[in-house]
């Protein structure tokens, strides 16, 4: 029983200190060719190794069961048939019976275990990339295509999934009774051995000829079939442009075209694959006919029995199959080593670095740029914040203004951390940002984005991710002060509506009253804000500002405004220009000295709204 439990339990993959030292050996397994990504999924599997061995044991066992069936048979027909003893034949016959009841019993187990490892193995695989994702920078999202990040969470440790699940099995086995099955017809005859092994370089030989002609003609069915998908997929999400502009005709012919292509494709490749499995039959006839014709004739010259004839014939029959399964077992273990390759590269990613020294700090507020130079990994050229030096006291609000890409989004990065500066340094409470624990830090942090992001759950717990042990009635507190509460019961199920990701279901001001409430309950030290653009309407607008307040309240606030009446409030206005800070102070004192947010006022290119 205690086998059975043993592949389901679950312990990390990578410890925190593999992690550290996989980061500081850059030189490790880079995954970087197929040898050292096997031993990397080695490593993962081995962890089972006991039940590991003992599937091993039952391959082996089930293999010679397999191997030893055909034997009997054959010693029954010299023993027992060839001499008309019927009372030998039941002895060999509940052997036979025994040896192919034990065969199944360990194939099941085999299958059994063998899922069990490999779903362990999986689970652990997964669980490690996706933990290692949570530990990994900004900037590597930056530079990666989300899409295909999925891609590798899902296909490539799919394929690497059905390989573990059934080829680990089927190649072992298959390279078990090829041996078995040589050494035994050695034994028998090594003139028929040879005759049946004539057959191997023409089944090489044929192989070769058909994957040659199928090998591109699959690769363009893939083609067509993508390019048809492509197309049936644009013609039903832009099915109202087809008909407004009576494209329906082009449309028709251009699947007619696709279509056909698939189908000519698809025809040939089918064809030749199709004839695979007919032409190594016929091999294998013409190696059984070979054998049973050289067999009888030195049957009937006594150098061999007719036991052993019929044994070999059998054994001639199963030689092509485990070749066969090889064969087959190809494609599947290279698509997984390759997937294999993609998953370890992600987990050779390094993690955001944590400096040791790095200790938890309760913020007090004061937050300080002191000659901060910025570059973004995929920037070209040139930095796109220079020089940046500014001071903000506790409970102080700083409004952010420039015109688009003027660099305030990078500035509430920069203080969040999730990048580190290039030059100079960010500073909170006069400590460097990179001395503090940066998860002390993030967690008296709060974010109230323009496009606030939801997650498929119940408005209630949407909220409650500002803070995970906020109690119920915390929250409903939290959704009074940020107006939220009167939208929030009018839904359907109140508190309890489940919302979708994207928040469809509810208006665009409704999802900052929501992301205003999440940073409520979190109660944060420094808030970062980003002011609505999206046209809003008045009430909406009202009730957004009025919670603002009361969220910006003795906290350092910084906000990209887009509102006069924003600046006008703020204790500090920062104006950015190219990345450069070119003006701090008081809205009033601003527009004294004339520079460029006094310009920018008047400007048509920079509009606050009124
Ligand atoms: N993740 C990124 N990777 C590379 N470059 C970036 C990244 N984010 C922003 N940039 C570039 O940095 C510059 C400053 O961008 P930033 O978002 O800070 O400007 P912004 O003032 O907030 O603009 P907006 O008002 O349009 O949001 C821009 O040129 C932008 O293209």
């Amino acid at each position: 029983m205690g086998f059975f439990q043993k592949p389901f339990g679950y312990e990390p993959l990578l410890t925190k200190d593999d992690l550290k030292q996989g980061v500081k050996k850059k030189k490790g397994p880079r995954a970087a060719d197929w040898r050292s990504t096997l031993l990397r999924l080695w490593k993962i599997v081995d962890e089972q190794r006991a039940l590991l061995i003992v599937v091993l044991l039952l391959v082996m066992i089930s293999s010679i069961l397999a191997l030893v069936g055909p034997y009997v048979i054959g010693q029954m027909i010299d023993h027992y048939v060839m001499h008309g003893e019927l009372s030998g034949l039941d002895k060999g016959i509940g052997l036979l019976i025994g040896i192919y009841v034990l065969l199944a019993v360990s194939l099941f187990l085999q299958n059994y275990w063998m899922i069990g490892i490999a779903q362990q193995t999986i689970y652990r695989l997964r669980t490690s990339v996706f933990t290692h994702f949570q530990r990994l920078p900004v900037a590597f999202f930056d530079r990666r295509q989300h899409g295909e990040l999925m891609s590798r969470m899902t296909n490539d440790i799919e394929a690497v999934s059905s390989t573990l699940n059934s080829s680990f099995i089927q190649v072992f086995s298959s390279v078990l009774t090829l041996g078995g099955t040589v050494i035994i017809m050695l034994s028998l005859s090594p003139l028929l051995t040879v005759l049946t092994m004539i057959i191997i370089p023409l089944m090489f030989w044929a192989m070769r000829w058909i994957t040659r002609r199928t090998a591109p003609l699959f690769k363009e069915q893939q083609v067509a079939i993508g390019a048809l998908n492509g197309m049936i997929e644009e013609t039903i999400s832009g099915q109202r442009i087809v008909k407004a502009f009576s494209q329906e005709e082009r449309m028709k012919a251009e699947f007619r075209e696709k279509s056909l292509r698939l189908k000519r494709t698809g025809f040939w490749a089918q064809t030749y694959s199709g004839y695979i499995p007919k032409v190594m039959n016929f091999l294998n006839n013409m190696s059984f006919t070979i054998v049973a014709g050289v067999g009888g004739v030195l049957a009937l010259y006594g150098h061999v029995s007719i036991g052993v004839i019929v044994i070999f014939t059998e054994y001639a029959r199963q030689f092509t199959r485990p070749l066969n399964d090889l064969a087959n077992q190809f494609n599947t273990v290279l698509s997984a080593i390759a997937g294999a390759e993609r998953v370890f590269s992600l987990l050779d990613e390094q993690p955001e670095a944590e400096n040791v020294s790095a200790q938890k700090h309760q913020l007090l507020g004061h937050v300080t740029f002191k000659q901060v130079y910025f570059k973004y990994e995929l920037e070209e050229e040139g930095y796109t914040l220079k020089n940046v030096d500014f001071k903000v006291e506790p409970g102080q609000t700083v409004a952010l203004v420039g015109a688009t890409g003027a660099g305030k989004t990078t500035i509430l990065q920069l203080i969040a951390r999730f990048y580190d500066v290039s030059k100079g340094e960010v500073l909170f409470d006069g400590i460097n940002v990179q001395q503090i624990d940066r998860q002390s830090l993030r967690s008296q942090m709060a974010f109230v984005l323009q496009d606030p992001f939801l997650f498929e759950a119940s408005v209630r717990e949407n909220i409650r991710y500002g803070r995970l042990d906020a109690s119920d009635a915390e929250i409903e507190e939290a959704a009074k002060q940020a107006n939220a509460h009167e939208f929030i019961m009018k839904l359907k199920d109140g508190y309890d509506t489940i919302l979708a990701a994207d928040g469809r279901e509810i208006s665009q001001g409704q999802k900052q009253l929501l992301s205003i409430a999440r940073a409520l309950i979190a109660d944060p030290k420094i808030l970062l804000l980003d002011e609505a653009t999206s046209s809003i309407d008045t009430v909406t607008e009202l009730a957004i500002q009025e919670a603002l307040d009361t969220l910006m309240q003795g906290r350092t606030s910084f906000v990209i405004a887009h509102r006069l009446n924003t600046v006008h409030n703020a204790d500090m206005v920062l104006v950015m220009h190219k990345g450069e800070l070119v003006e701090a102070g008081p809205q009033q004192k601003l527009i004294e000295s004339g520079g460029l947010y006094a310009q920018m006022l008047h400007s048509s290119t920079y509009h606050l709204e009124e």
